[in-house]
């Protein structure tokens, strides 16, 4: 089974943006709201069956053929459903900044949300203007009280300047554990790995074109507010959550590109040129530039920038060659068993 070529897959979103997205896949943006596509998604987004899942050229779902053959997609058992295939990868090419929001870990995903993945995600900075930042954890705890009526004030800027601020370049890695607030600054384009849910907390939805109710989980904030964190993400904690492999050009090995605390959520690695072999296993492949061929055993496949593969298990062992340069996006160490057995949070 050969490498699956993926067309471009714009989701509109409430947040400006989209226009890097549109200059690498090849496509006219509709709005001036299409600032992510997702990449090779199995799932949809939060309240929609089909808005965010990948469609092939023949316009056949992904999600119906990895049903069909999920041991060739993915070459093990388990996982949450027939389609899962254990990540979810997003382009995000923000030209605002994203409100301050939260994702839940599994166990309140379980408890709450009928699923076995929260939404731990991770950022591949691919360009940044200048003095961009992304917002990660707040500085110091934080007292929920006070919190929540920062919330229902719709007050960013106190939330922002409680937050850890850390300007961004191209090549940086930022793991964003589940429960930990967040934004992204407007000026940043980059790859996102994450788990394949669609669960988010707004605490500032005031800043997109949603609202207070679309901001929740239709679970209520009473709910859904435990699972943001109010303690302090100190300098150490934020340190491990930080890559800079990727400021370097990438070589003939695939590197891994995220921090290591990544690992068993997902994983992302970049090469370039007359690669080593990678072992099999499912893939989201972006040929970030340049021109070449995805070759294994099972066939070869010629690639250029801006084209976008689903690459299936049954493809095997693979190398590049040529001179494309790649990000590689694969499940975490241990994907789907660490789904079940609870040492993943
Ligand atoms: O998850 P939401 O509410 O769509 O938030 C907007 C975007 O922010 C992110 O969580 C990045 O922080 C994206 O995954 C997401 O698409």
């Amino acid at each position: 089974m050969r490498p699956v070529l993926l067309p471009p897959n714009p989701v509109q979103h409430f947040y400006l943006g989209g226009d890097r997205i549109a200059a690498l896949r090849g496509i006219e943006p509709e709005t001036d709201r299409q600032p992510e596509e997702w990449l090779a998604s199995t799932v949809s987004r939060f309240g929609s069956d089909r808005v965010g899942l990948a469609v092939t050229e023949d316009g056949d779902d992904l999600r119906d053929l990895v049903r069909a053959d999920r041991a060739a997609w993915v070459g093990a058992r388990g996982g949450r459903d027939a389609a899962d295939l254990g990540i979810l990868v997003k382009l995000l090419d923000a030209r605002q900044r994203l409100p301050v929001h939260v994702h839940p870990d599994r166990g309140f995903a379980a408890s709450h949300l009928d699923c076995p993945y929260g939404k731990t995600e991770a950022w591949y900075v691919l360009e940044t203007e200048d003095d961009c930042a992304v917002h990660v954890g707040w500085k110091r705890p934080v007292d929920r009280d006070e919190l929540d009526r920062r919330r229902d004030a719709q007050d960013g800027e106190w939330m922002l300047a409680h937050m850890n601020r850390v300007v961004v370049r191209p090549g940086m890695g930022v793991l964003v554990p589940a429960e930990t607030v967040h934004a992204i600054d407007g000026g940043i384009f980059l790859a996102e790995v994450q788990e394949p849910t669609d669960f988010s907390i707004l605490l500032e939805w005031s800043v997109t074109t949603s609202t207070r109710e679309e901001s929740h989980l239709d679970l209520g904030f009473d709910t859904v507010m435990p699972s943001v964190s109010t303690d302090a993400l100190d300098a150490d904690a934020l340190d491990a959550l930080i890559s800079t492999a990727g400021e370097t050009p990438a070589g003939t090995r695939f590197r891994s590109l995220l921090p290591a605390a990544a690992d068993p959520y997902f994983r992302l690695f970049d090469a370039a040129g007359e690669t080593e072999r990678r072992e099999a296993g499912f893939a989201v492949v972006l040929v970030s530039g340049g021109a070449g061929a995805m070759v294994s055993d099972a066939g070869s496949v010629e690639v250029e920038g801006g084209q976008v593969y689903a690459v299936p298990h049954a493809f095997g062992e693979w190398r590049l060659t040529g001179d494309a340069e790649v990000l590689v996006a694969a499940p975490g160490a241990g994907w789907p068993i660490t789904l079940r057995d609870g040492s993943v949070r």
